[in-house]
């Protein structure tokens, strides 16, 4: 007879946090949310952690090189897609672990087409006063010029002058090539004596932009996640099917640490995969997704350094649809970090979860930890943002980005220009989607990190280990649910438009 849960399974928009006492130390300032992202035996310290507990999804629309770095940036992790040939996820790792601190994405950009009014407007907004005038008006498109406060006099110009009337044109702009170090950069603001620096690759796209007040970058980004030489740490997804070509490239190109991507992490293949990693490198694994205990058990009894939790929660996720396997998101991690905590009783070793998919809130991250995750994976969240690597497309008066699941046939077309991978795909188990364009990722990553360093001094919590302690957590009724929203008013429309 089959086995029957006796609990539903949650979500995590079916639970609160309770406040704890705060007390006068507990600012969010004083909140630290540095978090193993590697095993470790009790005493110890993890070989490797997180500065905050975020990782970018090991998918197309979201990690490649640019992502990781702007991530690394803030503390976090991105693993790079491994949805593409061996040799261009090696090239994006090698490019990722080659940047230096100085080399900033362009967050200030406008088109051709654009007016004096849209630069105003852009600059009252970012309070940049550099904009990169780009064919597509995005970060990394084709670069047509640059616009800066000396380009126009508000008292002169009128405000409807087309930008291509305004900016330097690429013909008489001072440019860097990729792949420039940051002392060639800086040599060559001093010989020009510009305050600002574009990096081009081959084919005229933007890359980077330089700033001549940017030289110590690090003194900005006190979080940044560097390696012993000072490049980022950088993760690269990988399958159970030809990682003995792929690893040894990725570990070539300097890649910190692996996940094995996958939908259903409990598997002979895993175990397998782990062990020939963990046999023949020095690299870190992590493995999943799993959403019980067996499947915690047992990837970490194949030697897994991380455990990846989560079955078809993701926002473009239609697993549970086509295949009816899954697990409320909530009640997979609840289960999940269970067992790890009884595995770390056991042997004394701890095993760090992260929750992948399904956060949808900014208090999502704050419930996921609080049950137990030690970080969380995003891909819609980063999917929105300058840095992700899609196109950004306006509709109507918005502007959105695109968003695709891994399971699509999109991302997985790739494969049938591989040799010896599958063609097509007999049934889709994601969606190709949209989500609104939200600006650059510090900003909205400031954001979100204070509102988690908030509700953590709610709880009473100087630290993530803290918070799993003390944490206090309640299912919420549906009736309970409409009194936490907005109700029995009626909404002005500048509160309609708010998140
Ligand atoms: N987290 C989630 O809820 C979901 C994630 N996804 C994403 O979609 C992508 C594809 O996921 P999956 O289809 O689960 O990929 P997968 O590579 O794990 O599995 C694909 C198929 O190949 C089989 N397979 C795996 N290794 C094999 C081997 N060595 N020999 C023979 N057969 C083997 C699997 O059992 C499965 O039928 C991933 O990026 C994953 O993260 C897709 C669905 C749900
Ligand atoms: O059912 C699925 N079909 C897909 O095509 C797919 N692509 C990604 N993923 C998973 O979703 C996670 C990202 O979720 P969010 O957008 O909610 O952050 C990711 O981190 C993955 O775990 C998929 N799941
Ligand atoms: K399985």
């Amino acid at each position: 007879m089959a086995f029957y849960y006796t609990e539903p399974s949650r979500t995590f928009n079916e639970f609160l946090l309770l406040p704890n006492l705060t007390t006068k130390e507990c600012t969010p300032n004083n909140v630290d949310l540095s978090t193993p992202l590697t095993k470790f035996k009790k005493g110890e310290k993890p070989a490797l952690s997180l500065n905050i507990p975020f990782s970018s999804a090991v998918m197309q629309a979201v990690s490649d090189h640019h992502m990781a770095v702007a991530l690394a940036r803030c503390g976090g992790i991105s693993f790079i897609f491994g949805s593409q040939s061996i040799e261009s996820q090696a090239t994006m790792v090698r490019k990722a672990k080659g940047y230096k601190a100085g080399f900033v994405v362009s967050r200030s950009n406008l088109t051709p087409g654009h007016t004096l009014k849209d630069i105003l407007d852009l600059k009252e907004q970012t309070g940049h006063s550099t904009v990169a005038i780009t064919e597509d008006g995005s970060a990394k498109g084709k670069l047509l010029g640059i616009v800066t406060g000396r380009d126009y006099r508000i008292s002169r110009d009128s405000l409807d002058k087309p930008v291509n009337e305004i900016m330097t044109p690429f013909s008489s702009l001072i440019y860097g090539k990729s792949g420039i170090t940051l002392s060639e950069a800086n040599d060559l603001i001093w010989e020009h004596k510009l305050n600002c620096l574009p990096i081009v690759d081959e084919k005229q796209n933007l890359d980077f932009l330089v700033f001549r007040k940017d030289y110590d970058s690090r003194k900005n980004n006190p979080l940044s996640l560097l390696d012993a030489n000072k490049s980022y740490i950088v993760g690269a997804g990988i399958n159970t099917k030809d990682y003995k070509e792929r690893v040894p490239a990725l570990v070539e190109a300097g890649v910190d640490i692996l996940v094995i991507d996958s939908s259903d992490g409990f598997s002979e293949w895993q175990r397998e995969t782990v062990q020939y990693v963990k046999e023949n490198f020095d690299v870190y694994i992590g493995a999943g997704n799993v959403v019980d205990k067996e499947g915690f058990r047992y990837l970490v009894e194949s030697g897994a350094d991380f455990i990846k939790v989560g079955i078809g929660g993701g926002s473009i996720c239609i697993t549970r649809e086509q295949k009816g396997i899954g697990r409320g998101q909530a009640s997979a991690l609840i289960e999940v970090a269970e067992a790890r905590d009884e595995y770390f009783k056991e042997t004394g070793i701890y095993v760090p979860l992260c929750s992948d998919g399904g956060i949808v809130h900014d208090y999502h991250v704050t419930l996921a930890l609080a049950m137990g995750a030690d970080f969380v994976m995003l891909g819609r969240y980063f999917a929105r943002f300058d840095e992700s690597p899609t196109k950004k497309v306006k509709i109507g008066n918005n502007f959105v980005k695109e968003y695709w699941g891994e399971g699509s046939n999109r991302a997985r077309n790739w494969q049938r220009y591989d040799t010896g991978g599958k063609s097509g795909l007999v049934f889709e188990e994601g969606v190709d989607s949209y989500v609104p364009y939200a600006g650059s990722l510090r900003e909205n990553m400031d954001r979100t990190l204070s509102k988690i360093k908030s509700t953590m001094c709610n709880i009473g919590s100087l630290s993530i280990a803290e918070l799993q302690q003390k944490a206090r957590i309640t299912v919420v009724s549906a009736t309970s649910l409409v009194e936490g929203g907005a109700h029995d008013v009626i909404l002005k429309e500048s509160s309609m438009a708010a998140e």
